[in-house]
This record gives structure tokens, sequence and C-alpha cells, in this order.
């Protein structure tokens, strides 16, 4: 089984990547939902208590506790999967990196995805989600709050780089390579230079 987890900052593009797994019949597990789980379970609101009950359940189960608690979900879908690959969706913090290393060994591999603040900013007022993916200060903040929980450092571990700083068909068929999906369709953007670079040989973008 080959475990794909994906780093980076808000707005960075690994929702887009999450897609282009799903689309492939890649399960996706999402390290977010184990949060989302445990607030149900204490009857909480994802929405509002999402990053409180984080916090708490690395005080109270340790930092990796995040990456222990998904460890069974991935299983899970590589089980349920005819697929040989599983893609992980936000790890957070060297941690989590860690504890997927020591659990899959080189069959893990972390990719980081990359787009510099001013066009994760533009994306994300785009999206326009919530209120807060319109806010400048709000991305300030949370890039501020990612980065001390040890993103930035794991971002730099990472193993691969996609540079996100171009179209999102260029984007797209970047992860498809990086997933080792077969390309059958040709995107419509053929002009696009970034397209041309091998997908994991653009590492060490100042995108963070
Ligand atoms: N290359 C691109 N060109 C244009 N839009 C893009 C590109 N990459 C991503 N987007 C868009 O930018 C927005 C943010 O991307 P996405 O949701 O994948 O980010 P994310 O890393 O999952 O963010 P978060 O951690 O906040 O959920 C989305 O609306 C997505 O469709």
């Amino acid at each position: 089984m080959n475990v794909i987890g994906t780093v980076g900052l808000p707005g960075s593009g690994k929702g887009e990547a999450a897609n282009v797994a799903e689309e492939a019949g890649i399960p996706v597990v999402v390290m977010g939902d184990v949060i989302r789980a445990e607030c149900r379970r204490r009857g909480l609101d994802p929405a509002e208590h999402h990053g409180r009950i984080a916090g708490a359940l690395r005080e109270e189960e340790g930092d990796d506790a995040i990456a222990a608690r998904t460890l069974p979900r991935i299983r899970e879908a590589a089980a349920e999967s005819d697929r040989d690959t599983v893609l992980v969706d936000g790890l957070r913090s060297t941690v989590e990196l860690e504890r997927f290393r020591e659990a899959f060994g080189d069959d893990f591999t972390l990719v980081a995805v990359r787009a510099p603040f001013e066009l994760r900013a533009e994306r994300l007022d785009d999206r326009g989600r919530d209120d807060s993916d319109s806010d400048l200060e709000a991305l300030r903040e949370r890039d501020a709050r990612e980065i001390n929980l040890g993103l930035g450092e794991t971002l730099e571990r990472a193993d691969a780089s996609i540079d996100n700083t171009g179209t999102l068909a260029a984007f797209r068929r970047r992860v498809r390579k990086i997933l080792g999906i077969e390309d059958e369709t040709v995107d419509d953007d053929e002009s696009d230079p970034a397209s041309a670079d091998p997908a994991t040989t653009d590492a060490g973008g100042d995108g963070a």
C-alpha cells in the first residue's frame, strides 16, 4: 500500500489534490474528519469547536493523537478499496509525520503543496466557503497558528513538492503524476509552462 500525505498552508490546494484522487477512485482520508467526529461525540458543533477540540485531543492523548486516530481510517480505506494508494489530506506537524513514517515506513510519501500568501488569499476569497475565507487578517493568523504547530517544518521535510502557482489544470496534472494516475485526458491549457515540469522536481519554492 502507498500512503500519500499532503501538507500545505490554508488555501494551498490540498482539497483540490484530494478531489483529483477521489475522481480517480483513490480513497481519501481527511485528518480533520477525526476532529469533526470527536466534536460530534462530545455533542459540539464542529464548525465552532474544531480548533479547541484538536488542541484538547493533543493534550489528552499526545501530540500525535490525530495521526494515531487517522491510522485505522487509512487501513480501513485501503481494505475497502481495490487501489493500492490512499491519500491522507492534511498533516500539520512533524510528530504526525513521524507517526506515519513509523506506521508505513517507505510506503509513506509526504507531498508539500505550496502557493504564496497573496495567491492563497485570492483563491480563498473566490472559494468563499466561510467568512474567514475573505479575511486577510484571519488568514495571516491561521498561517501563524499552523506554522506554530509545526507545519512549516513539516513542509520542509516533504519528499516531494508541488508549487501551485499556475492554472488549476496544471496543478491537477502534477497531482495525477504524483499519484501515479495515467493521464488519458489532454487538458485545455497546454501552453502553461508549469505543466512541462516533472511533478516531483520542483521542491524548494518559497511558497510556504
Ligand atoms: N491552481 C489553481 N488555480 C485556481 N484556483 C485554485 C488553484 N488551486 C486551488 N484553487 C482553488 O483555491 C481554493 C483553495 O484551494 P483548496 O480548497 O484546495 O485549499 P486547501 O489547501 O484545501 O485549503 P484549506 O486548508 O483552507 O481547506 C479552492 O477554491 C480551489 O479550487
